[in-house]
């Protein structure tokens, strides 16, 4: 897909796709036996209250003329039992099928959480993050009444159609079928509308996405937009897109709302022909209708809308939830383009030599952003990439890792193609520290821990020691069990670095990737740092990028990479003798400092 943003709305699909109906049929079959009960128990309930206008039926044209009291009371004992089963029923049904439906919308969630996991960085890449989050949450959450009550009340109601049905000819042939003559007019209101409530539907749940995708930019920008005194001007975008979502929503719903008033209408004007023609019935000379009946048909009447007016409910909340279903189904599908090959085997233990041979990248068809790279790390050596912003450095070691799967050429590790092996097998023998050094909210014990969940404290703190990060840990309220927020925004940026850094140690790698690990780290931090991460380097193959050269200068081979390619190539010595493009870039620091 092409990349989308927060005003962007995502391709709408044409054409009611039924398989996606087929394929919430599979999240609602291990409930089957469930639901036939339910089913079952309300269809007994509405079989037996489909009595109750018989019963008045003879107590009008029957009980009543005979003045017999002991069969009126009998027949209202009767009529208060049905009622009772009805309620029993009900309530069985209200909370069986809240459990089903939640137990089913669990079950999405979980199918699309678990693919969103698996997902590689291009997906997120592609789309804001809001609109990933509302597949979870909200659209899933829609599906929540058409679960809960739509198919168990569709079922019941069609037997019950066909029950009244068949009771409608009991009492009279003649008058079912000018109440059934209501039924085409209604088709044709459906054909009318379907196709643009759907789409009104679809365009609805797209203004909803890009509201929530600005919603949750702007949270995550809030301290930019403070600092630009953006406020007003955010508060207009935010505006103009719930406008959107409002009108959109206002439209879809006109259509819901034509539904039952489409009903109601048919129901009244059926039911006025069957009284002028029932009344006519009763009054000719030679009746061929009894009050009673006419009074039971006209109940019948009732109880025959009424499901026509629940199926048309549930035929709303059916066009609704597809275009749901659509984006959720569409998410669950989305192809898991970084994954394990055809039998791809589990990485041998690391030895750590990492080779690069002609390795071509793009994030982009037909923009290539490496071209080319050849080298190869020998184990324990320590290689680092420096060069100009967007050169590339980034985009290098992620490939390591199989963020990304390369374009072309190999990358070899003691040998083996990266692409052959497990994903987990090859990312758990790595410490990848990345640019971005994420805090998730809990103690931060639990943020060091995520490096190696089974690591004691004892070695998330000699982790920490290493790092040099034990020092301001200690000295906060509840040191490592310190609660920090998401983002660590209770942390200094260097606080942050420390933290994921002791994170990406406590794995033990044999290959480690840092990537502006020390970017916000003071000098004098930096210095000590260097010498615990001296030690910590020893036996592994590791990878440094890193603006300031200071951090580096110590490598075994620097690589100075610009525009896709490596441009030189060497020790910091061998680079300054070049005279080239490193030495530079290191005076230009030097100057700097100076
Ligand atoms: N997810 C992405 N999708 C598309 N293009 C990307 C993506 N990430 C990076 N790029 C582009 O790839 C190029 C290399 O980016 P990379 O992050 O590797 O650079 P870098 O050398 O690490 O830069 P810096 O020193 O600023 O971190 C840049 O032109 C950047 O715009």
């Amino acid at each position: 897909m092409a990349r989308n943003r927060y005003d962007m709305d995502e391709v709408l699909e044409d054409s009611f796709d039924i398989s996606q109906l087929k394929r919430l049929a599979g999240y609602v079959s291990p409930y089957k036996g469930k639901m036939v009960s339910v089913i079952f128990l309300m269809l007994s309930a509405s079989a037996l209250t489909m009595t109750v206008p018989i019963f008045f039926q003879r107590i009008m044209d029957i009980y009543i003329p005979q003045k017999d009291m002991r069969k009126i009371i009998m027949v209202s004992l009767l009529t208060l039992a049905v009622a009772s089963y009805s309620a029993i029923a009900m309530r069985f049904k209200i909370k069986t099928m809240s459990v089903i439906g939640q137990s089913i919308i669990h079950a999405i969630r979980t199918d699309i959480f678990n693919h969103l996991q698996e997902l590689p960085f291009s997906y997120y890449d592609d789309r804001p993050h809001g609109k990933i989050q509302v597949r979870v949450v909200n659209y899933v959450n829609s599906l929540s009444d058409l679960l809960s009550n739509g198919i168990v009340n569709t079922v019941t109601d069609l037997c019950n159609l066909f029950f009244i049905i068949i009771f409608m000819l009991i009492c009279d042939a003649r008058l079912t079928l000018v109440c059934l003559c209501g039924l085409p007019v209604l088709a044709l209101v459906i054909i009318f509308i379907k196709k643009k409530q759907r789409r009104a539907w679809q365009i609805q749940s797209n203004k909803q996405s890009n509201l929530n995708a600005y919603i949750a930019e702007s949270i995550n920008g809030i301290r930019v937009t403070q600092s630009f005194v953006r406020e007003n001007e955010n508060n207009q975008i935010f505006n103009n897109l719930s406008g959107n979502y409002r009108k959109a929503w206002m439209k879809a719903i006109k259509f819901n709302f034509t539904m039952g008033p489409s009903v109601d209408m048919i129901s009244a004007v059926t039911t006025s022909f069957i009284y002028v023609l029932g009344i006519g019935w009763i009054l000719a000379p030679n009746a061929t209708l009894t009050v009673g009946v006419l009074i039971a048909f006209t109940a019948y009447i009732g109880r025959f809308w009424a499901p026509i007016n629940t199926l048309a409910g549930f035929y709303n909340s059916l066009l609704t939830a597809i275009s749901y279903l659509e984006r959720i189904f569409e998410t669950i599908d989305e192809p898991v383009l970084v994954k394990d090959a055809e039998g791809a085997f589990e990485m041998p233990t690391v030895k750590g030599e990492v080779c690069f041979k002609n390795v071509c990248f793009s994030y982009e068809e037909g923009h290539r952003i490496l071209d080319n790279i050849n080298f190869t790390a020998k184990p324990g050596q320590t290689y680092a990439f420096v060069g100009p912003t967007g050169a590339g450095k980034s985009t290098i070691v992620n490939l390591i890792c199989r963020f990304y799967n390369v374009d072309s050429g190999q990358i070899l590790i003691d040998g083996t193609d990266i692409a052959n092996v497990t994903i987990h097998s090859l990312r758990t023998q790595m410490g990848i520290m990345m640019q971005d050094s994420f805090i998730f909210s809990g103690t931060i014990m639990d943020n060091i821990r995520y490096g190696n969940r089974e690591a004691t404290d004892d070695q998330v703190i000699r982790a920490a020691k290493t790092v040099c990060a034990h020092d301001f840990i200690s000295q906060m309220e509840n040191g490592y069990y310190t609660e920090v927020n998401e983002r660590g925004s209770r942390l200094s940026a260097g606080q942050r670095q420390l933290i994921s850094f002791a994170r990406a140690l406590l794995a033990d790698p044999k290959i480690l990737i840092l990537d502006e690990a020390t970017s916000s780290i003071d000098t004098e931090t930096e210095i000590l740092l260097q010498k615990g991460l001296n030690e910590l380097l020893k036996g592994r193959t590791s990878f440094i990028i890193a603006h300031r050269l200071s951090t580096i200068k110590n490598a075994d081979c620097i690589l100075y990479v610009d525009k896709g390619g490596i441009l030189e190539r060497g020790t910091h010595e061998e680079l300054l003798e070049q005279k080239g493009a490193y030495y530079d870039l290191y005076i230009s620091q030097y100057d700097f400092l100076a």
